[in-house]
């Protein structure tokens, strides 16, 4: 068993083009998912619960006699935390600590005490941060369960005050995962339905007779949630549309092989479509984590979904040197970026664009996606060009406060009075107006 892994190099005349077909993601079935997402959440919205019993029992053989019975007990989470094996347990609970006391450090320091000033006309300016009252959480279950999804979605709400955490996940053929349970028991998730996909998105916004309608949906899912997430936003919030799992991989040639390569494999193993890019300015190195991935690749249990990952999306760039390699890694904007370099942290001075940085050849992204601290949810598909991990802040709103004083009404109500003249909006100038003082 081999896999053929794409090789660009920067001196190539059409390496651009070549490295845009690499980036390239077209979610080929895009119209035949959109029109039965818009079919299911029309359906949820009209038909509530029974529309979600409908398709748990299509897309989830999981037939039950009402929407009630979807819903998983506190009890039952409590039960599944209980069951765990004694290590099991306290990995989950070391990382869930882990990954709360991160978020908390990001609360202190993301302005959610929000601020206060005051003109010296005695008028007060500030921002008051205050929590979302509830959230969706949707965890993944269709191919594989994901119980550090639950601890990243759910204790960064937690952390932020929101009070009612509602968690949807899809249990195919009635199995539920006991270690997603526990997790929710670990998290602060107030409720839990054994729903997924496109109507549990649609029950999540619209709200049934059962599941309760929420402010914001986050979390990560396959292509038809991605749809709903998208279709849904306006009815309520929604954290971001993830796409396929990346990592972007840049060694100076320093690492052993066998760790590049797998660290390669462990974001490909997630999905056929994800990417795994590596860049190195020393083309033997290259050749060197090549040949550690033909003899690692045929020992590896999801190495189905590993080859056609890398074959398809996956690529290894040969650039002139470490700063060609940050330039590169600025245009990919990858999920994930490890720089297993010396000097790690001089490299990631050079880095804009990247949703999680891992520095030093130590940093495996594993250990980010479990327990490290930071957030696993994180902008996809070139995004991070423009959005951020999920974080506290997501489960934040912010009003604006403005307190005039009698003192800053005449010289505020000037300003509107010539401004709302100017737009020709009597009103405007005259409720300002009214509160100048006659001279
Ligand atoms: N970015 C992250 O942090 C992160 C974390 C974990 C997982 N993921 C990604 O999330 C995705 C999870 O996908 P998944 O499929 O395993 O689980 P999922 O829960 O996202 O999707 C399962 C649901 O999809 C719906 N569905 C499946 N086939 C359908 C069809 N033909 N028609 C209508 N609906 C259908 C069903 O309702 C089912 O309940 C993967 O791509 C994984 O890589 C991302
Ligand atoms: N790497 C995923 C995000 O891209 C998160 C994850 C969950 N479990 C393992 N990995
Ligand atoms: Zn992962």
């Amino acid at each position: 068993m081999t896999v053929q892994i794409r090789r660009l190099a920067t001196t190539q005349s059409d390496f651009k083009n070549q490295l845009a077909n690499v980036l390239a993601f077209e979610e080929k079935e895009d119209e035949s998912i959109n029109s039965v997402v818009a079919n299911v959440l029309a359906d949820v919205k009209t038909n509530g619960d029974k529309a979600v019993l409908e398709y748990t029992r299509r897309f989830d053989r999981l037939s039950v006699n009402s929407a009630a019975e979807l819903e998983i007990s506190k009890t039952d989470c409590e039960a599944a935390l209980a069951s765990l094996t004694p290590e099991r347990r306290a990995a989950l609970q070391a990382a869930a600590n882990r990954i709360r006391k991160y978020h908390e450090y990001q609360k202190r320091s993301c302005g959610s005490d929000g601020f206060t000033f005051t003109d010296e006309d005695g008028t007060s300016l500030g921002q008051k941060v205050t929590p979302l009252d509830s959230v969706g959480i949707y965890v993944p279950g269709g191919k594989a369960a994901y119980p550090s999804s639950v601890l990243m979605n759910a204790i960064p709400a937690n952390v932020a005050g929101v009070t009612e955490i509602v968690m949807v996940v899809p249990t195919p053929d009635g199995a539920r995962n006991e270690l997603v349970l526990a997790a929710a028991a670990l998290s602060g998730v107030t409720r839990v339905f054994a729903v997924g996909g496109a109507q549990a998105i649609g029950a999540l916004a619209y709200g049934t007779e059962t599941i309760p309608s929420v402010d914001k949906i986050v979390g990560p899912g396959n292509a038809y949630v991605a749809a709903a997430k998208r279709r849904v936003f306006g009815t309520v919030g929604i954290d971001m549309i993830a796409g396929p799992s990346e990592i972007l991989v840049i060694c100076d040639g320093s690492t052993h092989p066998d760790w590049v390569a797998m660290d390669l494999f462990s974001q490909a193993e997630h999905d056929e479509m994800a990417q795994s890019i590596l860049i190195s300015p020393d083309a033997s190195y290259l050749d060197r984590v090549n040949d550690s991935i033909q003899k690692l690749l045929p020992g590896m249990i999801r190495k189905d979904i590993i080859t056609k990952s890398l074959s398809s999306r996956g690529a290894m760039v040969h650039v002139k040197n470490m700063e060609e390699a940050c330039e590169i890694a600025n245009r990919i904007a990858p999920e994930h970026l490890e720089i297993s370099a010396e000097n790690p942290e001089h490299w990631a001075e050079l880095i804009r664009h990247a949703g999680s940085i891992f520095l030093g050849r130590f940093t495996s992204e594993a250990l980010g996606d479990y327990c490290a601290g930071p957030n696993h949810v994180l902008p996809t598909s070139r995004t991070a060009r423009f959005s951020s991990p999920l974080g506290v802040y997501d489960f934040q709103k912010r009003s604006s406060l403005i307190c005039v004083s009698a003192e800053g009404a005449q010289t505020l109500g000037k300003i509107a009075v010539e401004l709302a003249t100017g737009e020709g909006l009597e009103a405007h100038a005259r409720s300002a107006g009214l509160r100048i003082e006659k001279q």
